[in-house]
């Protein structure tokens, strides 16, 4: 997250981090979002290549242990049978992750909201992304979890020619095109939107300029999750 501010710890408690055995170690790779005691929802690019992967629930500090962490198991990856690793501009970036076993919910930990299934927000709609990644552009990623005010920029805006053009489909939701910005590490997390004085979780976080994450009239570009319910629907029950 470029710009934003350090969360309060655990005020995101669906927010995980994704991570893959190397060497006998595991790193951060990518932001997910709990939305069932065995179930994470995160981005397809995220886990398009054949890693051990754990996922880390109630995390703050990804590089100190506080108490508070949830390490679990992946047991199966479902990624969304469109996704094309070639083609991030098509669009389909969301895959699930079984876990082998289940979360255990506490004020640390709790399920995240999702939309109703073709719901779209308004222009300036309020928006937080949040993730441990690269705090600038070819930065390093955040020991602890940022949070940015990314409000929505609706598709007319966001097609536009000198903003994302035909790259962005209605598939995905654009936030922010400021100074802040998601950026490498904050992929398959969660973009928290205000409805109705809730936090919904509307967007899986999908890409940035290759030019800069906080690239002039590039807002961060995110997987619509209400595109998908139906999706997540049939895999999860
Ligand atoms: C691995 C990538 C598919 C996703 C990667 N995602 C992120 O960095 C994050 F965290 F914002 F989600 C990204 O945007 N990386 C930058 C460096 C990038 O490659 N962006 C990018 C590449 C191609 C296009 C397109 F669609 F136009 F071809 C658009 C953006």
């Amino acid at each position: 997250v470029v710009g934003g501010a350090v969360a309060k710890p655990n005020s995101w408690p669906w927010q995980i981090s994704l991570q893959y055995l190397s060497g006998g170690s595991y790193y951060h790779t990518c932001g997910g979002t709990l939305i069932r005691t065995r179930w994470v929802m995160t981005a397809a690019h995220c886990v398009d290549t054949s890693r051990t992967w754990r996922v880390v629930l109630g995390d703050h500090d990804i590089y100190n242990q506080e108490g508070r962490e949830q390490y679990m198991s992946v047991s199966t990856v479902y990624i969304h049978p469109n996704w094309n690793s070639n083609s991030v501009a098509s669009g389909y970036d969301i895959a699930l992750l079984r876990l082998s076993s289940d979360a255990s919910l506490n004020s640390y930990v709790q399920l995240a909201s999702l939309p109703p299934s073709g719901q779209v927000l308004p222009h300036n709609n309020p928006c937080y992304i949040t993730g441990w990644g690269r705090t600038q552009t070819g930065g390093s990623l955040s020991a602890q979890l940022k949070q940015a005010s990314l409000p929505v920029v609706d598709h007319s805006t966001c097609s536009r020619s000198d903003w994302w053009g035909s790259t962005v489909k209605n598939t995905m939701v654009c936030a922010g095109g400021g100074s802040e910005s998601g950026c490498q590490g904050d992929s398959g997390g969660p973009l928290n939107c205000q409805v109705s004085g809730q936090y919904v979780v509307h967007g899986v976080t999908s890409f940035v300029s290759s030019s800069g994450c906080n690239a002039y009239k590039k807002p961060t570009v995110f997987t619509r999750v209400s595109a998908y319910i139906s999706w997540i629907s049939g895999i999860i029950g």
